[in-house]
C-alpha cells in the first residue's frame, strides 16, 4: 500500500450554528485521482477547503506530506497553496484585464518568476490542452470550455503536488465537461499531480480513481482509491 499524500482525519467544522463537517476523513496518495460527491449543502467544499489550507477545521487533522496543514499559522499556509498546490474552480476566475497566456503564466509571476521565463513556461500548455492560437485573447473573447481549459492550465502551470478542482465542469455543457476531464486526468498522471476533485456529477466522478461521498459533513467511501486503509 502507497502512503497517502494528503490526507484528512475526522475532520469538524461549523459555520457559527451551521455544522458543516461532522467527522470528515479521506486520503489520497501521490498521482491519485480522488472525487468528492454527494448532495447539495453536504459539505464537500468545506472539506476541499480544509484539504487545501483555505480553511482551518474546529477539530480533526489534514496531513500534507506528512505534516499538519490544520496547525500551520496562515503566512505558512498561503505559501503551501502557492507553491505546492493548485486550484480550479467551478467559474474559471480568470483575470479579465489579462491575456490568456497571462492568466496561465499568473502563479508563476506571483511566485517570483520573471515575466519572460513564465510565459515561456506558459505557452507549451495551449498546444497540449488544444488552445492554440488563443494566447492573445481575453476571458471575454474564449467560449466557457476554452475559457476553463485556460484555468486548467494556470492550476497546473506551477507543477502542483496537488491539484484542487471545485465543480470544474459545473458551467460546462457535457462534451466540454468531458474535454476538461480528460485533459486535466491525463495532465495530473503524467506529472503526478494529486488530484482531489468536487463533483455532484457521477459521470465526472467516474474519472477518478476513487470516491469519497459526503452527507451531513459525514463522510463514506464509496470506492476506494489505492490508498484507502
Ligand atoms: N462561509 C459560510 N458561512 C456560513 N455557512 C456556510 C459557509 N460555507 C458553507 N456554509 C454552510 O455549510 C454547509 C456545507 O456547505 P458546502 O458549501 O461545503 O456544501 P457543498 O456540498 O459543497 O454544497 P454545493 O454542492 O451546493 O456546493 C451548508 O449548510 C452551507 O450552507
Amino acid at each position: 500500500m502507497t502512503t497517502a499524500l494528503i490526507e484528512a482525519r475526522d475532520l469538524k467544522l461549523a459555520f457559527g450554528e451551521t455544522p458543516a463537517l461532522r467527522g470528515a476523513s479521506l486520503s489520497a496518495g501521490a498521482g491519485e485521482v480522488l472525487a468528492i460527491t454527494g448532495p447539495s449543502g453536504s459539505g464537500k467544499s468545506t472539506l476541499l477547503h480544509c484539504l487545501a489550507g483555505i480553511l482551518t477545521p474546529d477539530s480533526g487533522e489534514v496531513r500534507f506530506d506528512g505534516r499538519r496543514v490544520d496547525l500551520l499559522n496562515e503566512e505558512r499556509r498561503s505559501v503551501l497553496r502557492r507553491d505546492t498546490f493548485g486550484f480550479v474552480f467551478q467559474f474559471g476566475q480568470l483575470v479579465p484585464e489579462l491575456t490568456a497566456e497571462e492568466n496561465v503564466a499568473l502563479p508563476l509571476l506571483l511566485g517570483g518568476t520573471r515575466r519572460t521565463a513564465a510565459l515561456a513556461e506558459a505557452r507549451p500548455w495551449f498546444a497540449r490542452l488544444g488552445l492554440d492560437g488563443l494566447e492573445r485573447r481575453r476571458s471575454g473573447e474564449l467560449s466557457g470550455g476554452q475559457a476553463q481549459r485556460v484555468a486548467l492550465a494556470r492550476g497546473l502551470v506551477t507543477r502542483p503536488r496537488v491539484l484542487f478542482a471545485d465543480e470544474p465542469t459545473g458551467a460546462l455543457d457535457s462534451l466540454a465537461g468531458e474535454q476538461v476531464m480528460e485533459l486535466m486526468v491525463d495532465a495530473a498522471r503524467e506529472q503526478g499531480t494529486t488530484v482531489i476533485l468536487v463533483t455532484h456529477e457521477p459521470r465526472v466522478a467516474a474519472y477518478a480513481d476513487g470516491q469519497t461521498i459526503v452527507r451531513d459533513g459525514r463522510t463514506s467511501t464509496l470506492v476506494p482509491a489505492r490508498t484507502a486503509p
